[in-house]
């Protein structure tokens, strides 16, 4: 059977998320409707109508205040800001849902790990196992001044503090409570058997957690792990701990590089790697004919902000204002190291397919990245998927949105069909949890080979 590609839609709670400048386009809803219940149901039943795996919804800490050493930048155009908790929002779309997944976003820097493992088993109980969670690590130093550090915690020391979350995370939804604790006895008047509830009393370098967790186990124990790193520290955690990871890259050959080392450092840490999905970027627009698709990216373009998409480009942790006014003809190169997310600056330099001036790097923000959107009509834009799907070796994407409702409407209707004929994708959803949805192996629960799984007390069939 020919592989078929994996869609989550990428999004986020907030006012604007990566579609910068777009909240003067006339057709976009969200910066006015983000705050309404009904608009994200109405998206939720959308994308279940597509057979969307999931909607993945990221999340910040904090605003982006590092280009002009301001925060006013992403103010001004609403990048990431106003952003609301996307948690909140899980319930009610999964109330309208059946298969529908949902990804949310929590930073094992910020997040005590004994409430987040509570708010993902209530999730997981209520979505009836449709809820993964993106493991970030997060990149914003505001973020760091809101939870009262000085600074960001240094790069590679973000990710110890988090392999140390997921361990305490992994006892409490392992190994804390017995599969039968709740055994409604009245006889003997026990409706939940205390010795098969366990204190986990872990004490390590980041966290002290005596436990037991206060969730009874629900359907997935674990929530499906999402994780989007690509330093050499970022895929070493993924390679351990993800079992949906993001991958971004300017071409197919980069993405194929990362998606080839996350997989062999998989191997190291003892995981099949065909437990791990590997999942990119996708841009699209489509319309009818292919001169309406680059009519509406030409009007994209006209109110596309990139004020905003340097701000962005700012979870580097470098401040592309430093480079204006430099020689264009100089090569583009960072004279520090940062303790930023590393993705963001690759993308200039170590993943740019060709060395970059310092021009053609500032070059990259002034508009929509036409090498980096699929524009056309249906069948053109189903060709080029199809394509970036066979070239790079992923098993999915992560579509943006640009203009939302829309373009997403315009996707579900234009180009799903196409993708289905040509045997691409679904035609209907796999029955069961997310993750047996995406591990067709019938088990709900982490995979032995897991490294969450060896904190179980008995491996449990489920
Ligand atoms: C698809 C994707 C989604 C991401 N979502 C978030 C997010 O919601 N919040 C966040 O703080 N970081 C997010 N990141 C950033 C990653 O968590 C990570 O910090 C970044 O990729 C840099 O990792 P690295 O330094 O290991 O390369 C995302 C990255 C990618 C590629």
């Amino acid at each position: 059977m020919t592989k078929q590609i994996i869609l989550n839609a990428f999004e986020m709670s907030s006012s604007m998320h990566n579609s910068h400048g777009l909240w003067k386009h006339p057709d976009n809803k969200r910066h006015r409707r983000y705050k309404d219940l009904d608009y994200w149901i109405e998206l939720a039943k959308l994308l279940e109508r597509g057979m969307f795996d999931a909607i993945f919804f990221a999340d910040v800490l904090g605003i982006y205040d590092i280009y002009q050493k301001s925060k006013d930048p992403s103010i001004r155009d609403g990048l990431q800001v106003p952003v609301n908790d996307a948690s909140l929002l899980i319930s009610a779309m999964a109330s309208v849902t059946e298969n529908l997944s949902f990804a949310i976003t929590v930073s094992t820097t910020y997040e005590p790990p004994f409430g987040n493992a509570r708010r993902f088993s209530t999730l997981d109980h209520l979505t009836k196992g449709r809820i993964a969670w993106n493991v970030v690590t997060s990149y914003l130093p505001n973020a760091a001044r809101n939870f009262g550090l000085p600074d960001m915690i240094k790069h590679d020391e973000r990710y110890n503090k988090a392999d140390e979350f997921l361990e305490v995370s992994y006892k409490l939804w392992e190994q804390s409570w017995e599969d039968n604790a709740m055994i409604e006895n009245v006889e003997t008047n026990t409706l939940v058997d205390p010795e098969k509830v366990h204190e986990i009393n872990h004490e390590g370098t980041y966290f002290k957690v005596e436990g037991p967790h206060l969730s009874e186990p629900s359907i997935q124990r674990t929530p499906v792990i999402y994780q989007a790193g690509t330093s050499e520290r970022g895929r070493e955690f993924a390679a351990k701990h993800a079992e949906c990871i993001f991958v971004g890259g300017p071409t197919p050959e980069r993405i194929r590089f990362y998606t080839e080392d996350i997989r062999q450092r998989a191997q190291k840490h003892g995981r099949n790697p065909d437990n791990i999905k590997i999942i990119s970027f996708l841009s699209v627009i489509v319309a009818e004919t292919t001169e309406e698709a680059w009519q509406k990216f030409e009007e994209y373009n006209k109110v596309w902000s990139s004020d905003a998409a340097k701000a962005q480009f700012g979870a580097s942790g470098y401040d592309i204002a430093e480079f204006e006014g430099v020689d264009p003809n100089e090569p583009f190169e960072y004279k520090k190291s940062t303790e930023g997310g590393h993705y963001k600056a690759a993308t200039l330099t170590k993943d740019a397919p060709k060395k970059l001036s310092v021009g053609e790097a500032l070059k990259r923000f002034e508009s929509l990245d036409r090498t980096q959107i699929i524009v056309g009509n249906p069948s053109e834009v189903a060709d080029a998927i199809q394509r970036q799907f066979e070239e790079s070796g992923v098993d999915g994407f992560n579509l943006n949105h640009l203009v939302t409702p829309g373009d997403l409407e315009s996707f579900i209707e234009l180009v799903i069909p196409i993708l289905q004929e040509r045997g691409l994708y679904k035609k209907q959803y796999q029955s069961g949890t997310l993750r047996e949805k995406l591990f067709p192996r019938g088990k709900s629960i982490l995979p032995d080979d897991h490294p969450g799984s060896q904190y179980r007390r008995v491996l449990t069939e489920r």
